[in-house]
C-alpha cells in the first residue's frame, strides 16, 4: 500500500501526448433546491473564494445560507433552464468539441481535449483521471475566466495541483493564467458586438457588465479589477467608441460586504432615469452564458432598466460557440503550449532506436 499511485510501466522513447483541460466555475444538475445545495456548499466552502475566517463563515453557511438560498437560485434556474440542461454546461461541452475539431482540422489530430467544473460534475478530478489514462504527459489547463480572479482562476490552480498530489509519474503541467488582452479574444468581442449593432442600431450607451468580487480582495492585491478595465479599455478601442458612450459595472453582489463597484442594476436604473434610452449590455468576463447572464442581467436588469424610464434594452449574448472564439481560444492554448505543438514528434524508427538503446544500456548495468 503506497500513499501515491502506481503508474503504467515506465517505457523509452515513447511519444509525448498532450490534452487540454477547459475548467469552467460549476452548475447544478438540475434546477431544484435538492440539486442546488450540494453545489452551493461546495462552492461557498471554498476558503479562496469566502475569505471570512472559518468558524464565523460555518454558522452563516450551514445555518442561514444552505436553508434558504437553494431554493431561491433553484427558481432562477428553471427559468434559463434548456433541453441540455444549464446553459453554462451546454456551452462549455460544445466548446470543448469544437476546440478540438479546431485543432484537428489544423492537423493536431491527436490532441485530447476535456472540459470540467470546478464545483458540481465532471470535477477536475475525474477529468485528470480520464486524460491520465488516455496517456497525456502534457496537460494544458486552461480556466474560461478572461480575467484572472483568486476566487476563480487560483482556485482551478489549487484544485489541479491538489489532484496531482496522489500521482507518481507527474505530467509536464502548464495553465493559462489569463487573457484580458488578447488581441482575438477582444476581436471575438469586438465582432459580436458589430453585429449586433447591424442587425438592431446602436444604442445610447454600451454597458460592459463583469461579475464583481469584494472590494477586499482588489484592496489585497487581486488584479481582477484592473483586468476588466483593461478589457473594456481595449474594446473601447477596437469598436472607436467614444468614451462618454462605454460604461463599465460589476454584477453579482454577494452578501453584505461591498463589491467593486458600480453596480449593474442601479447603474441601469440611474441611467434611464437620467434620459438615457437606450442601453446594449455585454459580459465580456463570462465566455459562455449562464444563470448570471440570462437571468441576472438579460431578465432582471432590464426590467430594471425598462421600468426607471429606459426605451430600449438590448443584450449581446457571450461568446459561446462563435468561431471567432473558438479561434481566439485556439491561439491563447498554442501561445501557452509552445514547443509541446512546434516540437517535431520522433518518427517510428527514431523510437524503435531510442528504445532498442536504452534496452542495451539496460542489459549492460
Ligand atoms: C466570471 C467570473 C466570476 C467571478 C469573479 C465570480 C466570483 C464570485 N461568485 C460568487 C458567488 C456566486 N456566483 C454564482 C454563479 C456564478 N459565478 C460565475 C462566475 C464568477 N464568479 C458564474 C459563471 C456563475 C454561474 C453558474 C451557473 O450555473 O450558471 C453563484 C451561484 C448562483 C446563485 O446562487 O446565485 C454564487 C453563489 C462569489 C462569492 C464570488 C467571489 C468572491
Ligand atoms: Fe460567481
Ligand atoms: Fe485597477
Amino acid at each position: 500500500m503506497t500513499r501515491f499511485w502506481q503508474a503504467p510501466a515506465h517505457t523509452h522513447g515513447k511519444a509525448p501526448r498532450t490534452g487540454i483541460l477547459l475548467v469552467n466555475l460549476g452548475t447544478p444538475t438540475a434546477p431544484t433546491a435538492a440539486a442546488l445545495r450540494p453545489y452551493l456548499r461546495q462552492f461557498l466552502s471554498d476558503p479562496r473564494v469566502v475569505e471570512i475566517p472559518r468558524f464565523v463563515w460555518w454558522p452563516i453557511l450551514h445555518g442561514i445560507i444552505l436553508r434558504t438560498r437553494p431554493a431561491k437560485s433553484a427558481a432562477k434556474y428553471a427559468s434559463v433552464w434548456t433541453d441540455e440542461g444549464s446553459p453554462l454546461k451546454a456551452h462549455t461541452e460544445k466548446q470543448a468539441k469544437l476546440l478540438k475539431g479546431f485543432f484537428a482540422n489544423a492537423g493536431e489530430r491527436d490532441l485530447v481535449v476535456e472540459w470540467a467544473m470546478r464545483y458540481g460534475q465532471p470535477s477536475i478530478r475525474t477529468q485528470l483521471d480520464a486524460m491520465r489514462a488516455a496517456g497525456c504527459t502534457r496537460i494544458l489547463v486552461v480556466p474560461l475566466y478572461p480575467q484572472y480572479a483568486a476566487s476563480t482562476t487560483a482556485t482551478v490552480i489549487d484544485e489541479v495541483a491538489d489532484c496531482l498530489r496522489h500521482w507518481r509519474n507527474l505530467p509536464e503541467i502548464r495553465y493559462v493564467r489569463s487573457f484580458p488582452g488578447e488581441p482575438t479574444y477582444i476581436q471575438a468581442l469586438a465582432n459580436s458586438v458589430r453585429e449586433h449593432w447591424k442587425r438592431n442600431g446602436e444604442p445610447d450607451r454600451l454597458v460592459l457588465s463583469f461579475h464583481g468580487t469584494p472590494k477586499r480582495s482588489l484592496e489585497l492585491g487581486d488584479p481582477y479589477h484592473c483586468e476588466c478595465l483593461k478589457t473594456a479599455r481595449l474594446l473601447g478601442e477596437a469598436l472607436a467608441l467614444p468614451p462618454e458612450k462605454l460604461v463599465v459595472s460589476f454584477q453579482s453582489r454577494f452578501g453584505k460586504a461591498e463589491w467593486l463597484q458600480p453596480y449593474t442594476q442601479p447603474t441601469l436604473e440611474a441611467m434611464a432615469q437620467a434620459g438615457v434610452g437606450s442601453v446594449d449590455v455585454m459580459c465580456p468576463g463570462f465566455v459562455s452564458d449562464c444563470l448570471e447572464t440570462l437571468e441576472e442581467i438579460n431578465m432582471e436588469c432590464r426590467e430594471a432598466f425598462l421600468h426607471a424610464g429606459g426605451k430600449r434594452f438590448g443584450y449581446i449574448p457571450c461568446l459561446n460557440e462563435r468561431d471567432d472564439w473558438i479561434e481566439a481560444l485556439m491561439a491563447v492554448c498554442v501561445r501557452e503550449m509552445g514547443h509541446w505543438l512546434t516540437e517535431p514528434q520522433p518518427d517510428a524508427g527514431t523510437l524503435e532506436r531510442q528504445a532498442r538503446l536504452a534496452r542495451d544500456r539496460g542489459a549492460k548495468a
